[in-house]
């Protein structure tokens, strides 16, 4: 197993939990936590007996944005030459699904590492926030696509050219919530949320996600195209004939991930 600082990984059966642990500094996202979590998810990705990965903060914050005090000195050139916050790109290319369950802040990177998951689940505390413009930079990791798709054009103008944060319920109602959970309650529901999910066939649950994200890159047309194809193959998997005979059979499926 890998020692860790700014994160923890846990293996709880077929879930994956990442846990996000700078807690001095509100979980701000700097280098190292990048390094980590990639090398975390790496070992998630490899794992057969990984089913989905669960990506959590403290109560107080998922993350309150990209580590400002390493950013500060930088010079244009160092940005470019390095191509700052690429790496972050590790995460939406993840094949299993990934579920962010967020209490407290999640602003800026925050925000962004949240929307980078397949699910976001929050707490009723979870405040959400694009403040970059009050530093006199814009979102980097992808905020200024992903929030607009999410919540549409009106409301990302309103949260990016503000920098107001938004409260769970108001994240909900706009679409970027799938959920809003009591505090107390968020990673339990949270788990039980990935441990259904990695009780599925994961091939099936892979493709799933696939043709989900792919509606956002294509044309309605080519991705309904798309979906019916990778459908069409399932019929070769084992688990397309253990999940309807199952079904047929009136008992249980027992997916073997083939
Ligand atoms: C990736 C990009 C390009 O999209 C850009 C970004 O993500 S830029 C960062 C966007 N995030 C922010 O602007 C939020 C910054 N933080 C805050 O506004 C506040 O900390 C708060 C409202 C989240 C919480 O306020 P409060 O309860 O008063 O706690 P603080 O005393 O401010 O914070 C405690 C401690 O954490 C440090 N901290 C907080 N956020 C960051 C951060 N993003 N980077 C580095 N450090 C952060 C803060 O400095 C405090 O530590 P000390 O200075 O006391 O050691």
């Amino acid at each position: 197993m890998t020692d860790f600082e700014t994160i923890l990984l846990e293996k709880r059966g077929r879930v994956g939990v990442i846990t996000l642990n700078r807690p001095k500094a509100l979980n701000a996202l700097n280098s190292q936590v990048l390094q980590e979590l990639v090398v975390a998810l790496d070992d998630l990705e490899t794992d057969d007996g990984i089913g989905a990965i669960l990506i959590t903060g403290s109560e107080r914050a998922f993350a309150a944005g990209a580590d400002i005090k390493e950013m500060q000195p930088k010079s244009y050139m160092d940005m470019f030459m390095a191509d700052f916050f690429a790496g972050w790109d590790r995460l939406a290319s993840a094949r299993k699904p990934t579920i962010a369950a967020v209490s407290g802040f999640a602003l800026g990177g925050g925000c962004e590492l949240a929307m980078l998951c397949d699910i976001l689940l929050a707490s009723d505390t979870a405040k959400f926030g694009q403040p970059e413009i009050k530093l006199g930079v814009i979102p980097g990791i992808g905020g200024s696509q992903r929030l607009t798709r999410a919540v549409g054009k009106a409301k990302a103008m309103d949260l990016v050219l503000t920098g107001r944060n938004m409260d769970a319920e108001e994240a909900e109602r706009a679409g970027l919530v799938a959920r809003v959970i009591p505090a107390d309650e968020l990673l339990d529901e949270a788990l039980k949320t990935a441990e259904t999910i990695a009780s599925m066939s994961l091939p099936v649950a892979m493709v799933a996600k696939e043709a989900v994200n792919r509606s956002f890159e294509t044309t309605l047309s080519e991705g309904v195209r798309f979906e019916r194809r990778v459908f069409h193959s399932l019929f070769a998997t084992e688990d397309q004939k253990e999940g309807m005979a199952a079904f047929v059979e009136k008992r249980a499926p027992e997916f073997k991930n083939r």
